[in-house]
């Protein structure tokens, strides 16, 4: 256990697959919050439709993996997006704009595939301390 490290955990958000990962780390006051996929915690399943319904739960966790570390997603500085066809980049967007105000985070976006076969779209950002 390293002292330097705060490990996330949190059950609003889905548990991290196959423990391989933690939903997110502290470390000097910042929360590198791992990828997170359109699973919503209460059932443990992938959410049904398009990569604007994942968008939107992913999102969630995010949200509440953000809240448990102790921050939120106003503090979000950067954003990193895995998008399997990059044909939904528009759509995402749409549903992605709805998140942040004014100052939004800096971000890239790559075409690759999430980790499970059919999935649209991963997440995964950092924040900072309010
Ligand atoms: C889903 C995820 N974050 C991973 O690393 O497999």
């Amino acid at each position: 256990m390293s002292a330097v490290k705060k490990v996330v955990l949190t059950d609003k958000a889905p548990p991290p697959i196959k423990g391989v990962y933690n939903q997110a780390i502290v470390a000097n006051g910042t929360v590198y919050c791992s990828g997170q996929i359109g699973t919503d915690p209460a059932t443990g399943k992938i959410v049904e439709g398009d990569v604007q319904a994942h968008t939107h739960q992913i999102i969630k966790n995010l949200t509440a993996v953000l809240k448990a570390a102790g921050t939120s997603i106003d503090n979000v500085v950067k954003v990193n997006i895995f998008i399997a066809d990059i044909k939904d980049f528009k759509a995402m967007n749409e549903v992605y704009m709805q998140y942040w105000g004014e100052t939004k985070p800096a971000r890239s976006c790559v075409q690759a595939q999430p980790p499970i076969a059919g999935l649209p779209v991963e997440i995964e950002c950092i924040a900072v301390m309010p």
